[in-house]
C-alpha cells in the first residue's frame, strides 16, 4: 500500500513526515505505528532517511504529534520535529499560528518568529548532578528533563568525545528509559556550542530539547538572570534559547520541508 510522506528537518535534524489524520493509516490494532516502518522510513540507503518520524494524528479538535526515534523508539517530546511538525501543518493543513500542538509530553505552543519558528517547551526540571562516559574517559554532567531526558556535561573541546558512534555509558538508576547527551563548550557570553548523541537515533546534527537542556543548564552555571537569551550553535545550524521569567523555556530556530511524495515503504 503507498502512503503520502515529507520531509523536513530543523538545524539539519531530519525528518519523515507522516499525515496519518485518522490514524489508520500508520496505526496497527492498537493505534501505534510499528517500530520496523519507523526504521525502514529512517532508513539513509534503503529507506528516505531520517533521525525520526513525526506521524500527525487529529485528536480531539487538533494534532497529535506521534514522534518516534530512528530506531522505532518512543520519545515524549523532540524540539526540532515540533517545529517542522508545525510548518507542516500550516502549509499542508491550514492551521494558523499561534498553534497548540499535542505530545506525549502535553500541549505546547509554537508561533512565528520572522522566517523562524518559537515553541514554547514548557519548564524544565533541573533533576541533579550525574556523570557520563565514553570510551574510558569521564564527565560530570547536569541531569535536565524537557519532558525527555538530558545528561548535559561541559568539555573544554568538542572533540573529546571522540566520534560517539556508540551511547555514552549513563547510570542506569538516573535513567532507566536511556538518555540523550550533550557535550557542550562555551564560545563567549551567552553562547555555546554543543554536540548531541541522541537516545533512538544516535549523533545527529541538532537536538531541540538537547539544546535547551544546554542553555538552561549554562544559565545556572552562570548565574545567568532569567530572560537572558542564549545563542546554541549545533553542528547543522542554530537555535536561540530564552529561560523566561515564569519558567517557560523558549527555542527558537528554522523548520524546513524539502520534499513530498509517495512511499510503499
Ligand atoms: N531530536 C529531538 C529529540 C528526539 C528525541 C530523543 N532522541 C529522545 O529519545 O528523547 C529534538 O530536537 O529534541
Amino acid at each position: 500500500m503507498s502512503y503520502r510522506f515529507l520531509k523536513g528537518h530543523g538545524t539539519e535534524n531530519d525528518f519523515v513526515v507522516l499525515p496519518d489524520p485518522d490514524g489508520t493509516v500508520h496505526g496497527g490494532a492498537d493505534g501505534e505505528m510499528s517500530a520496523e516502518r519507523v526504521r525502514a522510513l529512517c532508513d539513509r540507503r534503503a529507506g528516505i532517511g531520517g533521525d525520526g518520524v513525526l506521524r500527525a494524528v487529529r485528536r480531539g479538535d487538533g494534532w497529535f504529534m506521534d514522534y518516534r526515534n530512528a530506531d522505532g523508539s518512543v520519545s515524549e517530546m523532540c524540539g526540532n520535529g515540533i517545529r517542522v511538525f508545525a510548518r507542516y501543518l500550516h502549509e499542508h493543513e491550514g492551521e494558523p499560528f499561534p498553534m497548540r500542538i499535542q505530545t506525549r509530553d502535553g500541549v505546547k505552543v509554537l508561533d512565528r518568529a520572522g522566517d523562524e519558528l518559537t515553541a514554547d517547551m514548557g519548564r524544565p526540571q533541573v533533576l541533579g548532578e550525574t556523570s557520563v562516559s565514553v570510551m574510558g574517559r569521564s564527565w560530570p554532567a547536569v541531569h535536565v528533563s524537557m519532558g525527555n531526558p538530558h545528561a548535559v556535561a561541559f568539555v573544554d573541546n568538542l572533540a573529546e568525545a571522540g566520534p560517539l558512534l556508540e551511547p555514552p555509558e549513563h547510570d542506569d538508576a538516573v535513567y532507566p528509559e536511556g538518555v540523550n547527551v550533550e557535550f557542550v563548550v562555551r564560545r563567549g557570553e551567552h553562547h555555546v556550542a554543543m554536540r548531541v548523541h541522541e537516545r533512538g537515533s544516535g549523533e545527529t546534527r541538532s537536538c531541540g530539547t538537547g539544546a535547551c537542556a544546554v542553555a538552561v543548564a549554562t544559565a545556572l552555571a552562570d548565574g545567568a538572570p532569567r530572560g537572558t537569551v542564549y545563542r546554541v550553535d549545533l553542528p547543522g545550524g542554530t537555535l536561540r534559547v530564552e529561560w523566561t521569567e515564569d519558567d517557560r523555556v523558549l527555542m527558537t530556530g528554522p523548520a524546513v520541508l524539502v520534499a513530498e511524495g509517495t512511499t510503499d515503504l
